[in-house]
């Protein structure tokens, strides 16, 4: 279990996150969500040791009962138990994509040992499962935004960490590669990993999430099972609009549904609670 406690993080004078403490669990999927700007990025950043925090401790709780504080951890140890797929990368040189998923076994190497057998085979077999196969020889700067996600999601499968944080990894897929994406990582947390993902898209959140987080303002403004803090109160509040949550048309999962202002009948509407009303009614 990875426990955050009373985080503050900020860029320059600015604060962003100020006492924010959180614990995410294994075996669950974890969806941090939030409208723009309010943390998210900066969160998952500062817990995953890649942003200096301020103040506050971010604590790796193994089920043997140690405590292993990851702040203080150096790059390549943490490496070795999170692997990490930011928001955006900055490619410098144009290395092959099989090159940049190969980076996901370095961690594990021993000192100035090369990569073996099957370093290489573990490469290519996360390449084809995050269905990339293809692009072992492309350059990565001769990709599409998409397809750069999926090299940094196999990148994170070569890894074999037991805790994967993912922010907005499905921003460029379409739905089919969401959808493989998703349960992949479904896969993952039911086989005891920890995966911790920010999303924008609700109902994806929903779908695939065991718990969610809801950043506002850099303050966590919900938090728990997806089924208690997935109401139209809570959601039309944190994002100023006013949403409907109805049942997946394949069961129970809750799913939002944004109202636009032609649908909202003024004398009726006035406020989240007003609007839950109308739904129920
Ligand atoms: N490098 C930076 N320097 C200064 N301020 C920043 C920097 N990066 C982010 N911010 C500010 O910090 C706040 C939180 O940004 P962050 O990227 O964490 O939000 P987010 O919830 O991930 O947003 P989005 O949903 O738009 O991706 C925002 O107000 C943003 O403008």
């Amino acid at each position: 279990m990875i426990q955050v406690q009373n985080l503050s993080v900020g860029y320059g004078r600015r604060r962003v996150l100020s006492d924010v403490s959180l614990s995410v669990k294994p075996g669950r999927m974890t969806g941090l969500l939030g409208p723009n700007g309010s943390g998210k990025t900066t969160l998952m950043g500062a817990m995953g040791g890649v942003l200096p925090v301020r103040s506050g401790s971010v604590q790796l709780l193994d089920e043997d009962g140690t405590t292993r504080d990851f702040l203080s951890m150096d790059a390549r140890q943490r490496a070795q138990v999170l692997s990490f797929i930011p928001q955006k990368v900055q490619t410098s040189f144009p290395l092959r994509c099989s090159t940049i998923v190969m980076m996901g076994r370095y961690p594990h190497l021993s000192s100035f040992a090369n990569y073996s057998e099957d370093d290489i085979i573990g490469a290519r077999q996360a390449m084809e499962r995050a269905g990339i196969a293809h692009l072992w020889d492309r350059s990565v700067d001769a990709i599409s935004g998409g397809e750069l996600q999926r090299v940094l999601f196999a990148r994170a499968l070569a890894q074999k960490t037991n805790i994967m944080f993912l922010d907005e990894p499905s921003a460029s897929l379409d739905m089919a590669g969401t959808v493989n994406m998703f349960d992949m990582l479904r896969e993952i947390a039911d086989d005891g990993g920890l995966v911790f993902v920010t999303v924008h898209d609700l109902n994806l959140a929903a779908l695939y999430c065991d718990e969610l987080i809801f950043l506002k303002h850099g303050e966590i403004v919900g938090n728990g099972r997806t089924e208690d803090v997935f109401t139209e109160e809570r959601l039309s509040e944190i994002y100023e609009t006013p949403i409907r949550v109805q049942p997946h048309a394949l069961g129970k999962v809750p799913q939002a549904q944004a109202v636009p202002r032609a649908f909202r009948n003024d004398a009726l509407f006035s406020g989240a609670s007003k609007l839950t009303k109308r739904c129920a009614g």
